[in-house]
Parts: structure tokens; sequence; C-alpha cells
């Protein structure tokens, strides 16, 4: 297998969305949880997407996790190394998408890193440096109550450079408008200053397919699903991939009960849960009891086992942004994501063995506790939920299994049914 693109993501829903991304854009793509494995059989592909759980985690194992992927890929044939991050730039000023890409630019000895969470289909739009959700800054966004890492800055130039080695530039829309060698002798003139990364405006798709072009003939970049569409478009215009059809099937159903788990707070998924609430039953788990040692994911298990027959269930720690701030204030913010994720990992286990067999996850970290807890090596990419969303399946797991790992802000309100209906 020699991959024209190898992906590292820094969270495992992100990594789906990449690789759905690239699904759609003609790559075939896999999707694996962590390293493989030497003995996992993976498919013939143009793109593999290793996820990680290294958003939030201490910057020197961000590092050191990220290297060891890009290893892998570089070992694999991929010149090129898209470190997948959120749209959102989920990051604080430890890190840890600056010292990832500081990185793994020492490694392969990229001059310039090219670097933008732009994803217009999901309304993320980069001006002058600003990241926009939907019509405001990041900093007015629901993105400034994050429970891991709030964002108070809209520049990015700014945020990345609290965080980088190197001085950070920008390329502006302006430049991005004139095309590909605009974008290149931009670059040149801001590496020939010494600046070793740049944040570029993209506010259309068009926008990336000028990124991805200019981005192909570099080493690594960094950003969301939309460079990622801007690489792939690159590699199949340029005939360096032969386009595939997209992957609109994923196999044989797999049927048996299902079940919905919810650990992201976002507003998304909060009006995703109300809207839920309307068509199967729901439990609300009680996060100060996860605190405090009792054991509330039993408690859940309980009440879902005799409803799995009948119908899927949803199970929820969500709460809103006050009352997230007054259990991290009780308990300390990473004692607190991190019990909630186990609970929803002990429910998650003990929902397969009762059978469930088709899971939808709402929370890049939850997602990541669960799919790591079930021990499942990777995915195949199946029909899109959902913009950044699509059906996955597992492979070279115990048995069939269909999940879908949403990204907290991803999806309509009725994304926990239209994933269930799509999931056969
Ligand atoms: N009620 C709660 N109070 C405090 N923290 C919570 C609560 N419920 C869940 N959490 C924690 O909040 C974090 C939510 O992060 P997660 O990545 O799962 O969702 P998200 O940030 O909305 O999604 P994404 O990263 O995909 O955008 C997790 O660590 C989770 O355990
Ligand atoms: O890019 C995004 O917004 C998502 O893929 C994601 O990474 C959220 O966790």
């Amino acid at each position: 297998m020699t991959l024209a693109l190898g992906c590292i993501a820094d969270d495992y829903t992100g990594a789906s969305d990449l690789a759905n991304t690239l699904t759609r854009a003609g790559l075939r793509t896999v999707q694996t949880i962590g390293i493989p494995a030497d003995d996992l059989a993976l498919p013939e592909v143009d793109a593999v997407v290793v996820s990680l759980k290294s958003r939030s985690i201490e910057a020197g194992l961000a590092v050191s996790r990220s290297r060891a992927a890009e290893t892998w890929l570089r070992g694999r044939g991929a010149s090129h190394v898209l470190f997948k991050i959120c749209s959102t730039f989920d990051s604080t000023d430890a890190g840890n998408i600056g010292p990832v890409m500081d990185a793994l630019r020492d490694d392969c000895g990229e001059g310039i890193v090219l670097v933008t969470p732009a994803f217009p289909e999901t309304g993320r739009t980069v001006y002058q440096g600003n990241l926009f959700v939907g019509a405001v800054p990041l900093n007015e966004s629901p993105l400034k109550d994050h429970p891991l890492n709030p964002m108070h800055d809209s520049s990015l130039v700014r945020v990345l450079a609290r965080q980088s080695r190197t001085q950070i530039g920008l390329v502006d829309l302006a430049t991005v408008t004139r095309g590909a060698d605009a974008v290149r002798a931009r670059l040149a003139e801001l590496a020939g200053k010494g600046i070793g990364a740049a944040i570029i405006d993209a506010v259309f798709d068009r926008d990336l397919e000028t990124i991805g072009l200019v981005a192909a003939d570099h080493r690594l970049s960094v950003g969301a699903s939309g460079i990622g569409l801007g690489l792939a478009r690159a590699l199949v215009s340029t005939g360096k991939v032969k386009s595939a059809a997209a992957g609109s099937e994923s196999g044989a159903a797999v049927g048996g009960p299902a079940a919905c788990l919810a650990g992201s707070c976002s507003q998304a998924t909060l009006k995703q849960i109300a809207s839920a609430e309307q068509v199967m039953p729901v439990f609300h788990l009680d996060p100060d009891r996860i605190l405090t040692g009792a054991d509330e994911a039993q408690r859940a298990l309980d009440w879902a086992r005799p409803r799995l027959a009948e119908g899927p269930v949803l199970i929820a720690s969500s709460s809103t942004p006050d009352q997230v701030s007054a259990l991290q204030a009780r308990h300390g913010r990473d004692a607190a994501g991190h019990a909630i994720e186990q609970a929803m990992a002990d429910i998650a286990e003990n929902l397969v063995k009762s059978g469930v067999r088709r899971l939808v996850v709402a929370g890049g970290e939850t997602s990541g506790a669960v799919v790591d807890r079930l021990k499942i090596p990777g995915f195949l990419v199946g029909v899109e939920i959902a913009a950044g969303v699509p059906v996955l399946r597992a492979v070279g797991a115990g048995g069939e299994m269909l999940l879908a790992l949403k990204s907290g802000n991803f999806g309509g309100p009725e994304f926990f049914s239209d994933a269930l209906g799509l999931m056969r």
C-alpha cells in the first residue's frame, strides 16, 4: 500500500469527519484507532486517518504520539501528512496544535506550514486570520464555554503564536483569490523572513481548492476537514489519485439493539437531546453522583436494558454551561471530564455486552473513551448522516458493529434519529 495522503487526527470524531470528507472527494480512506497493529488487515486505500486522542492531553505526550503516527504514515509512502485539528481550533495556550505542528515540521524539514481550520460546509470560515463560527467570531460563539478548552480569542495568528516556537504569518483572502501562484509567492515571502507557519484565509470551497493545490506540494499541513477537501481534490485533479466512487454503502445490515450516548455539552448536542426526548426514552446521568463514586453507570444500565428490545435509548451526561462550570468548580475540570468519560465507556461496554450493535456517540472526548473501551481498531466509512458525520463500520473487531461518532457541534436537531435511520 502506498498512501497518497497520510492524516493524523487529534480526536476520533474529528478523524471520522475527515475520513468522510476524503471519501466523498473520491479517496479510498480508512480510519484507524491509533497506529494500526501489523496484523490488522487494511484494504487497499489512498488515505489513512490515524485517530489519536491527543487534543486535551499533556503537550509532550501529544507530540510523541503524533510523531509515531507520522513515522508510520511516511513509512507507508505518504509524502504529505495532514495534522487534523478541530474546525474551532480547540486548544489552550499550552497546546496542543502548536507543539505538534512544530515537532512534525522539524521531522519532515518543512519550510513553512499552511494552517487553516476553515470548513465552510459547517460554517467555519477564516478571514484576516480570524475564525468565524457561523456569523460570529470564535470568541463570541458557544466555544467560549467549552468544558475543556474555552476559546476566547478569534485571531488564530495570535492563538497559534502563543503555542508555537515559530513566528506565525497570514495569507489573506485577497491573495488566495488571486490563485495558487499568488499563495506560493506569499509563502515564499513569509518563509524568507523566517516565518515557519501561516494561517490561511478560506471562506468558500473554491478557496480550499486553491489551498489544496499549494499544500499538496508541501510535506505537512495543519487544519480541519476543509483543507482535507482541498488536498483530496488536488490529488484527484492532478491525477495522483484516481477518483473512487464515494463510500455510499456500509455493507450488510447489522440490526440488533441501538443506543445513543451523549457526553458533549455543546449547544448543538443539547438541542439534539431535547429533540430525542420526543422520540426515544432518555436517561440523564447525574454527574455529581459519578464524581462522588456512586455507581451511576449501573443505574443507567439497569434503566436501559429492559428498554433495548423496544427501540433505541439515549443516555446523556450533558448539562448547560452554568451546570458544567458549577460541577468543575466542585471537582476540578479534568477530574470531572475524565470521570464522566469513563462512566460513558463503562456504559458502552456493558450495552455492547447486552447486545447493542448500533451505537451513536456525541462528543469527541466521549467517543475516544468509548471506542478505546470497545477496543475497535478501525473503521470503514459509510453514508453521510450530517456534514462531517458518517456511518462507520467497525473493522477487525469481535462482531459486526455500526457506530456514528458525532463532533459536539455537528448535526441538525434530529441528529440522533437521523443517524439511527441510516444505521441498519
Ligand atoms: N455534565 C457535565 N459536566 C461537566 N463536564 C461534562 C459533563 N458532561 C460531560 N462532560 C465532559 O465534557 C467533555 C465534553 O467533551 P467532548 O469532546 O466529549 O464533547 P465536545 O467537546 O462537545 O465535542 P467535540 O470535541 O467533538 O467538539 C468530556 O470530557 C465530558 O466527560
Ligand atoms: O473539525 C471539527 O469541527 C470536528 O471534526 C472536530 O474535530 C470536533 O471534535
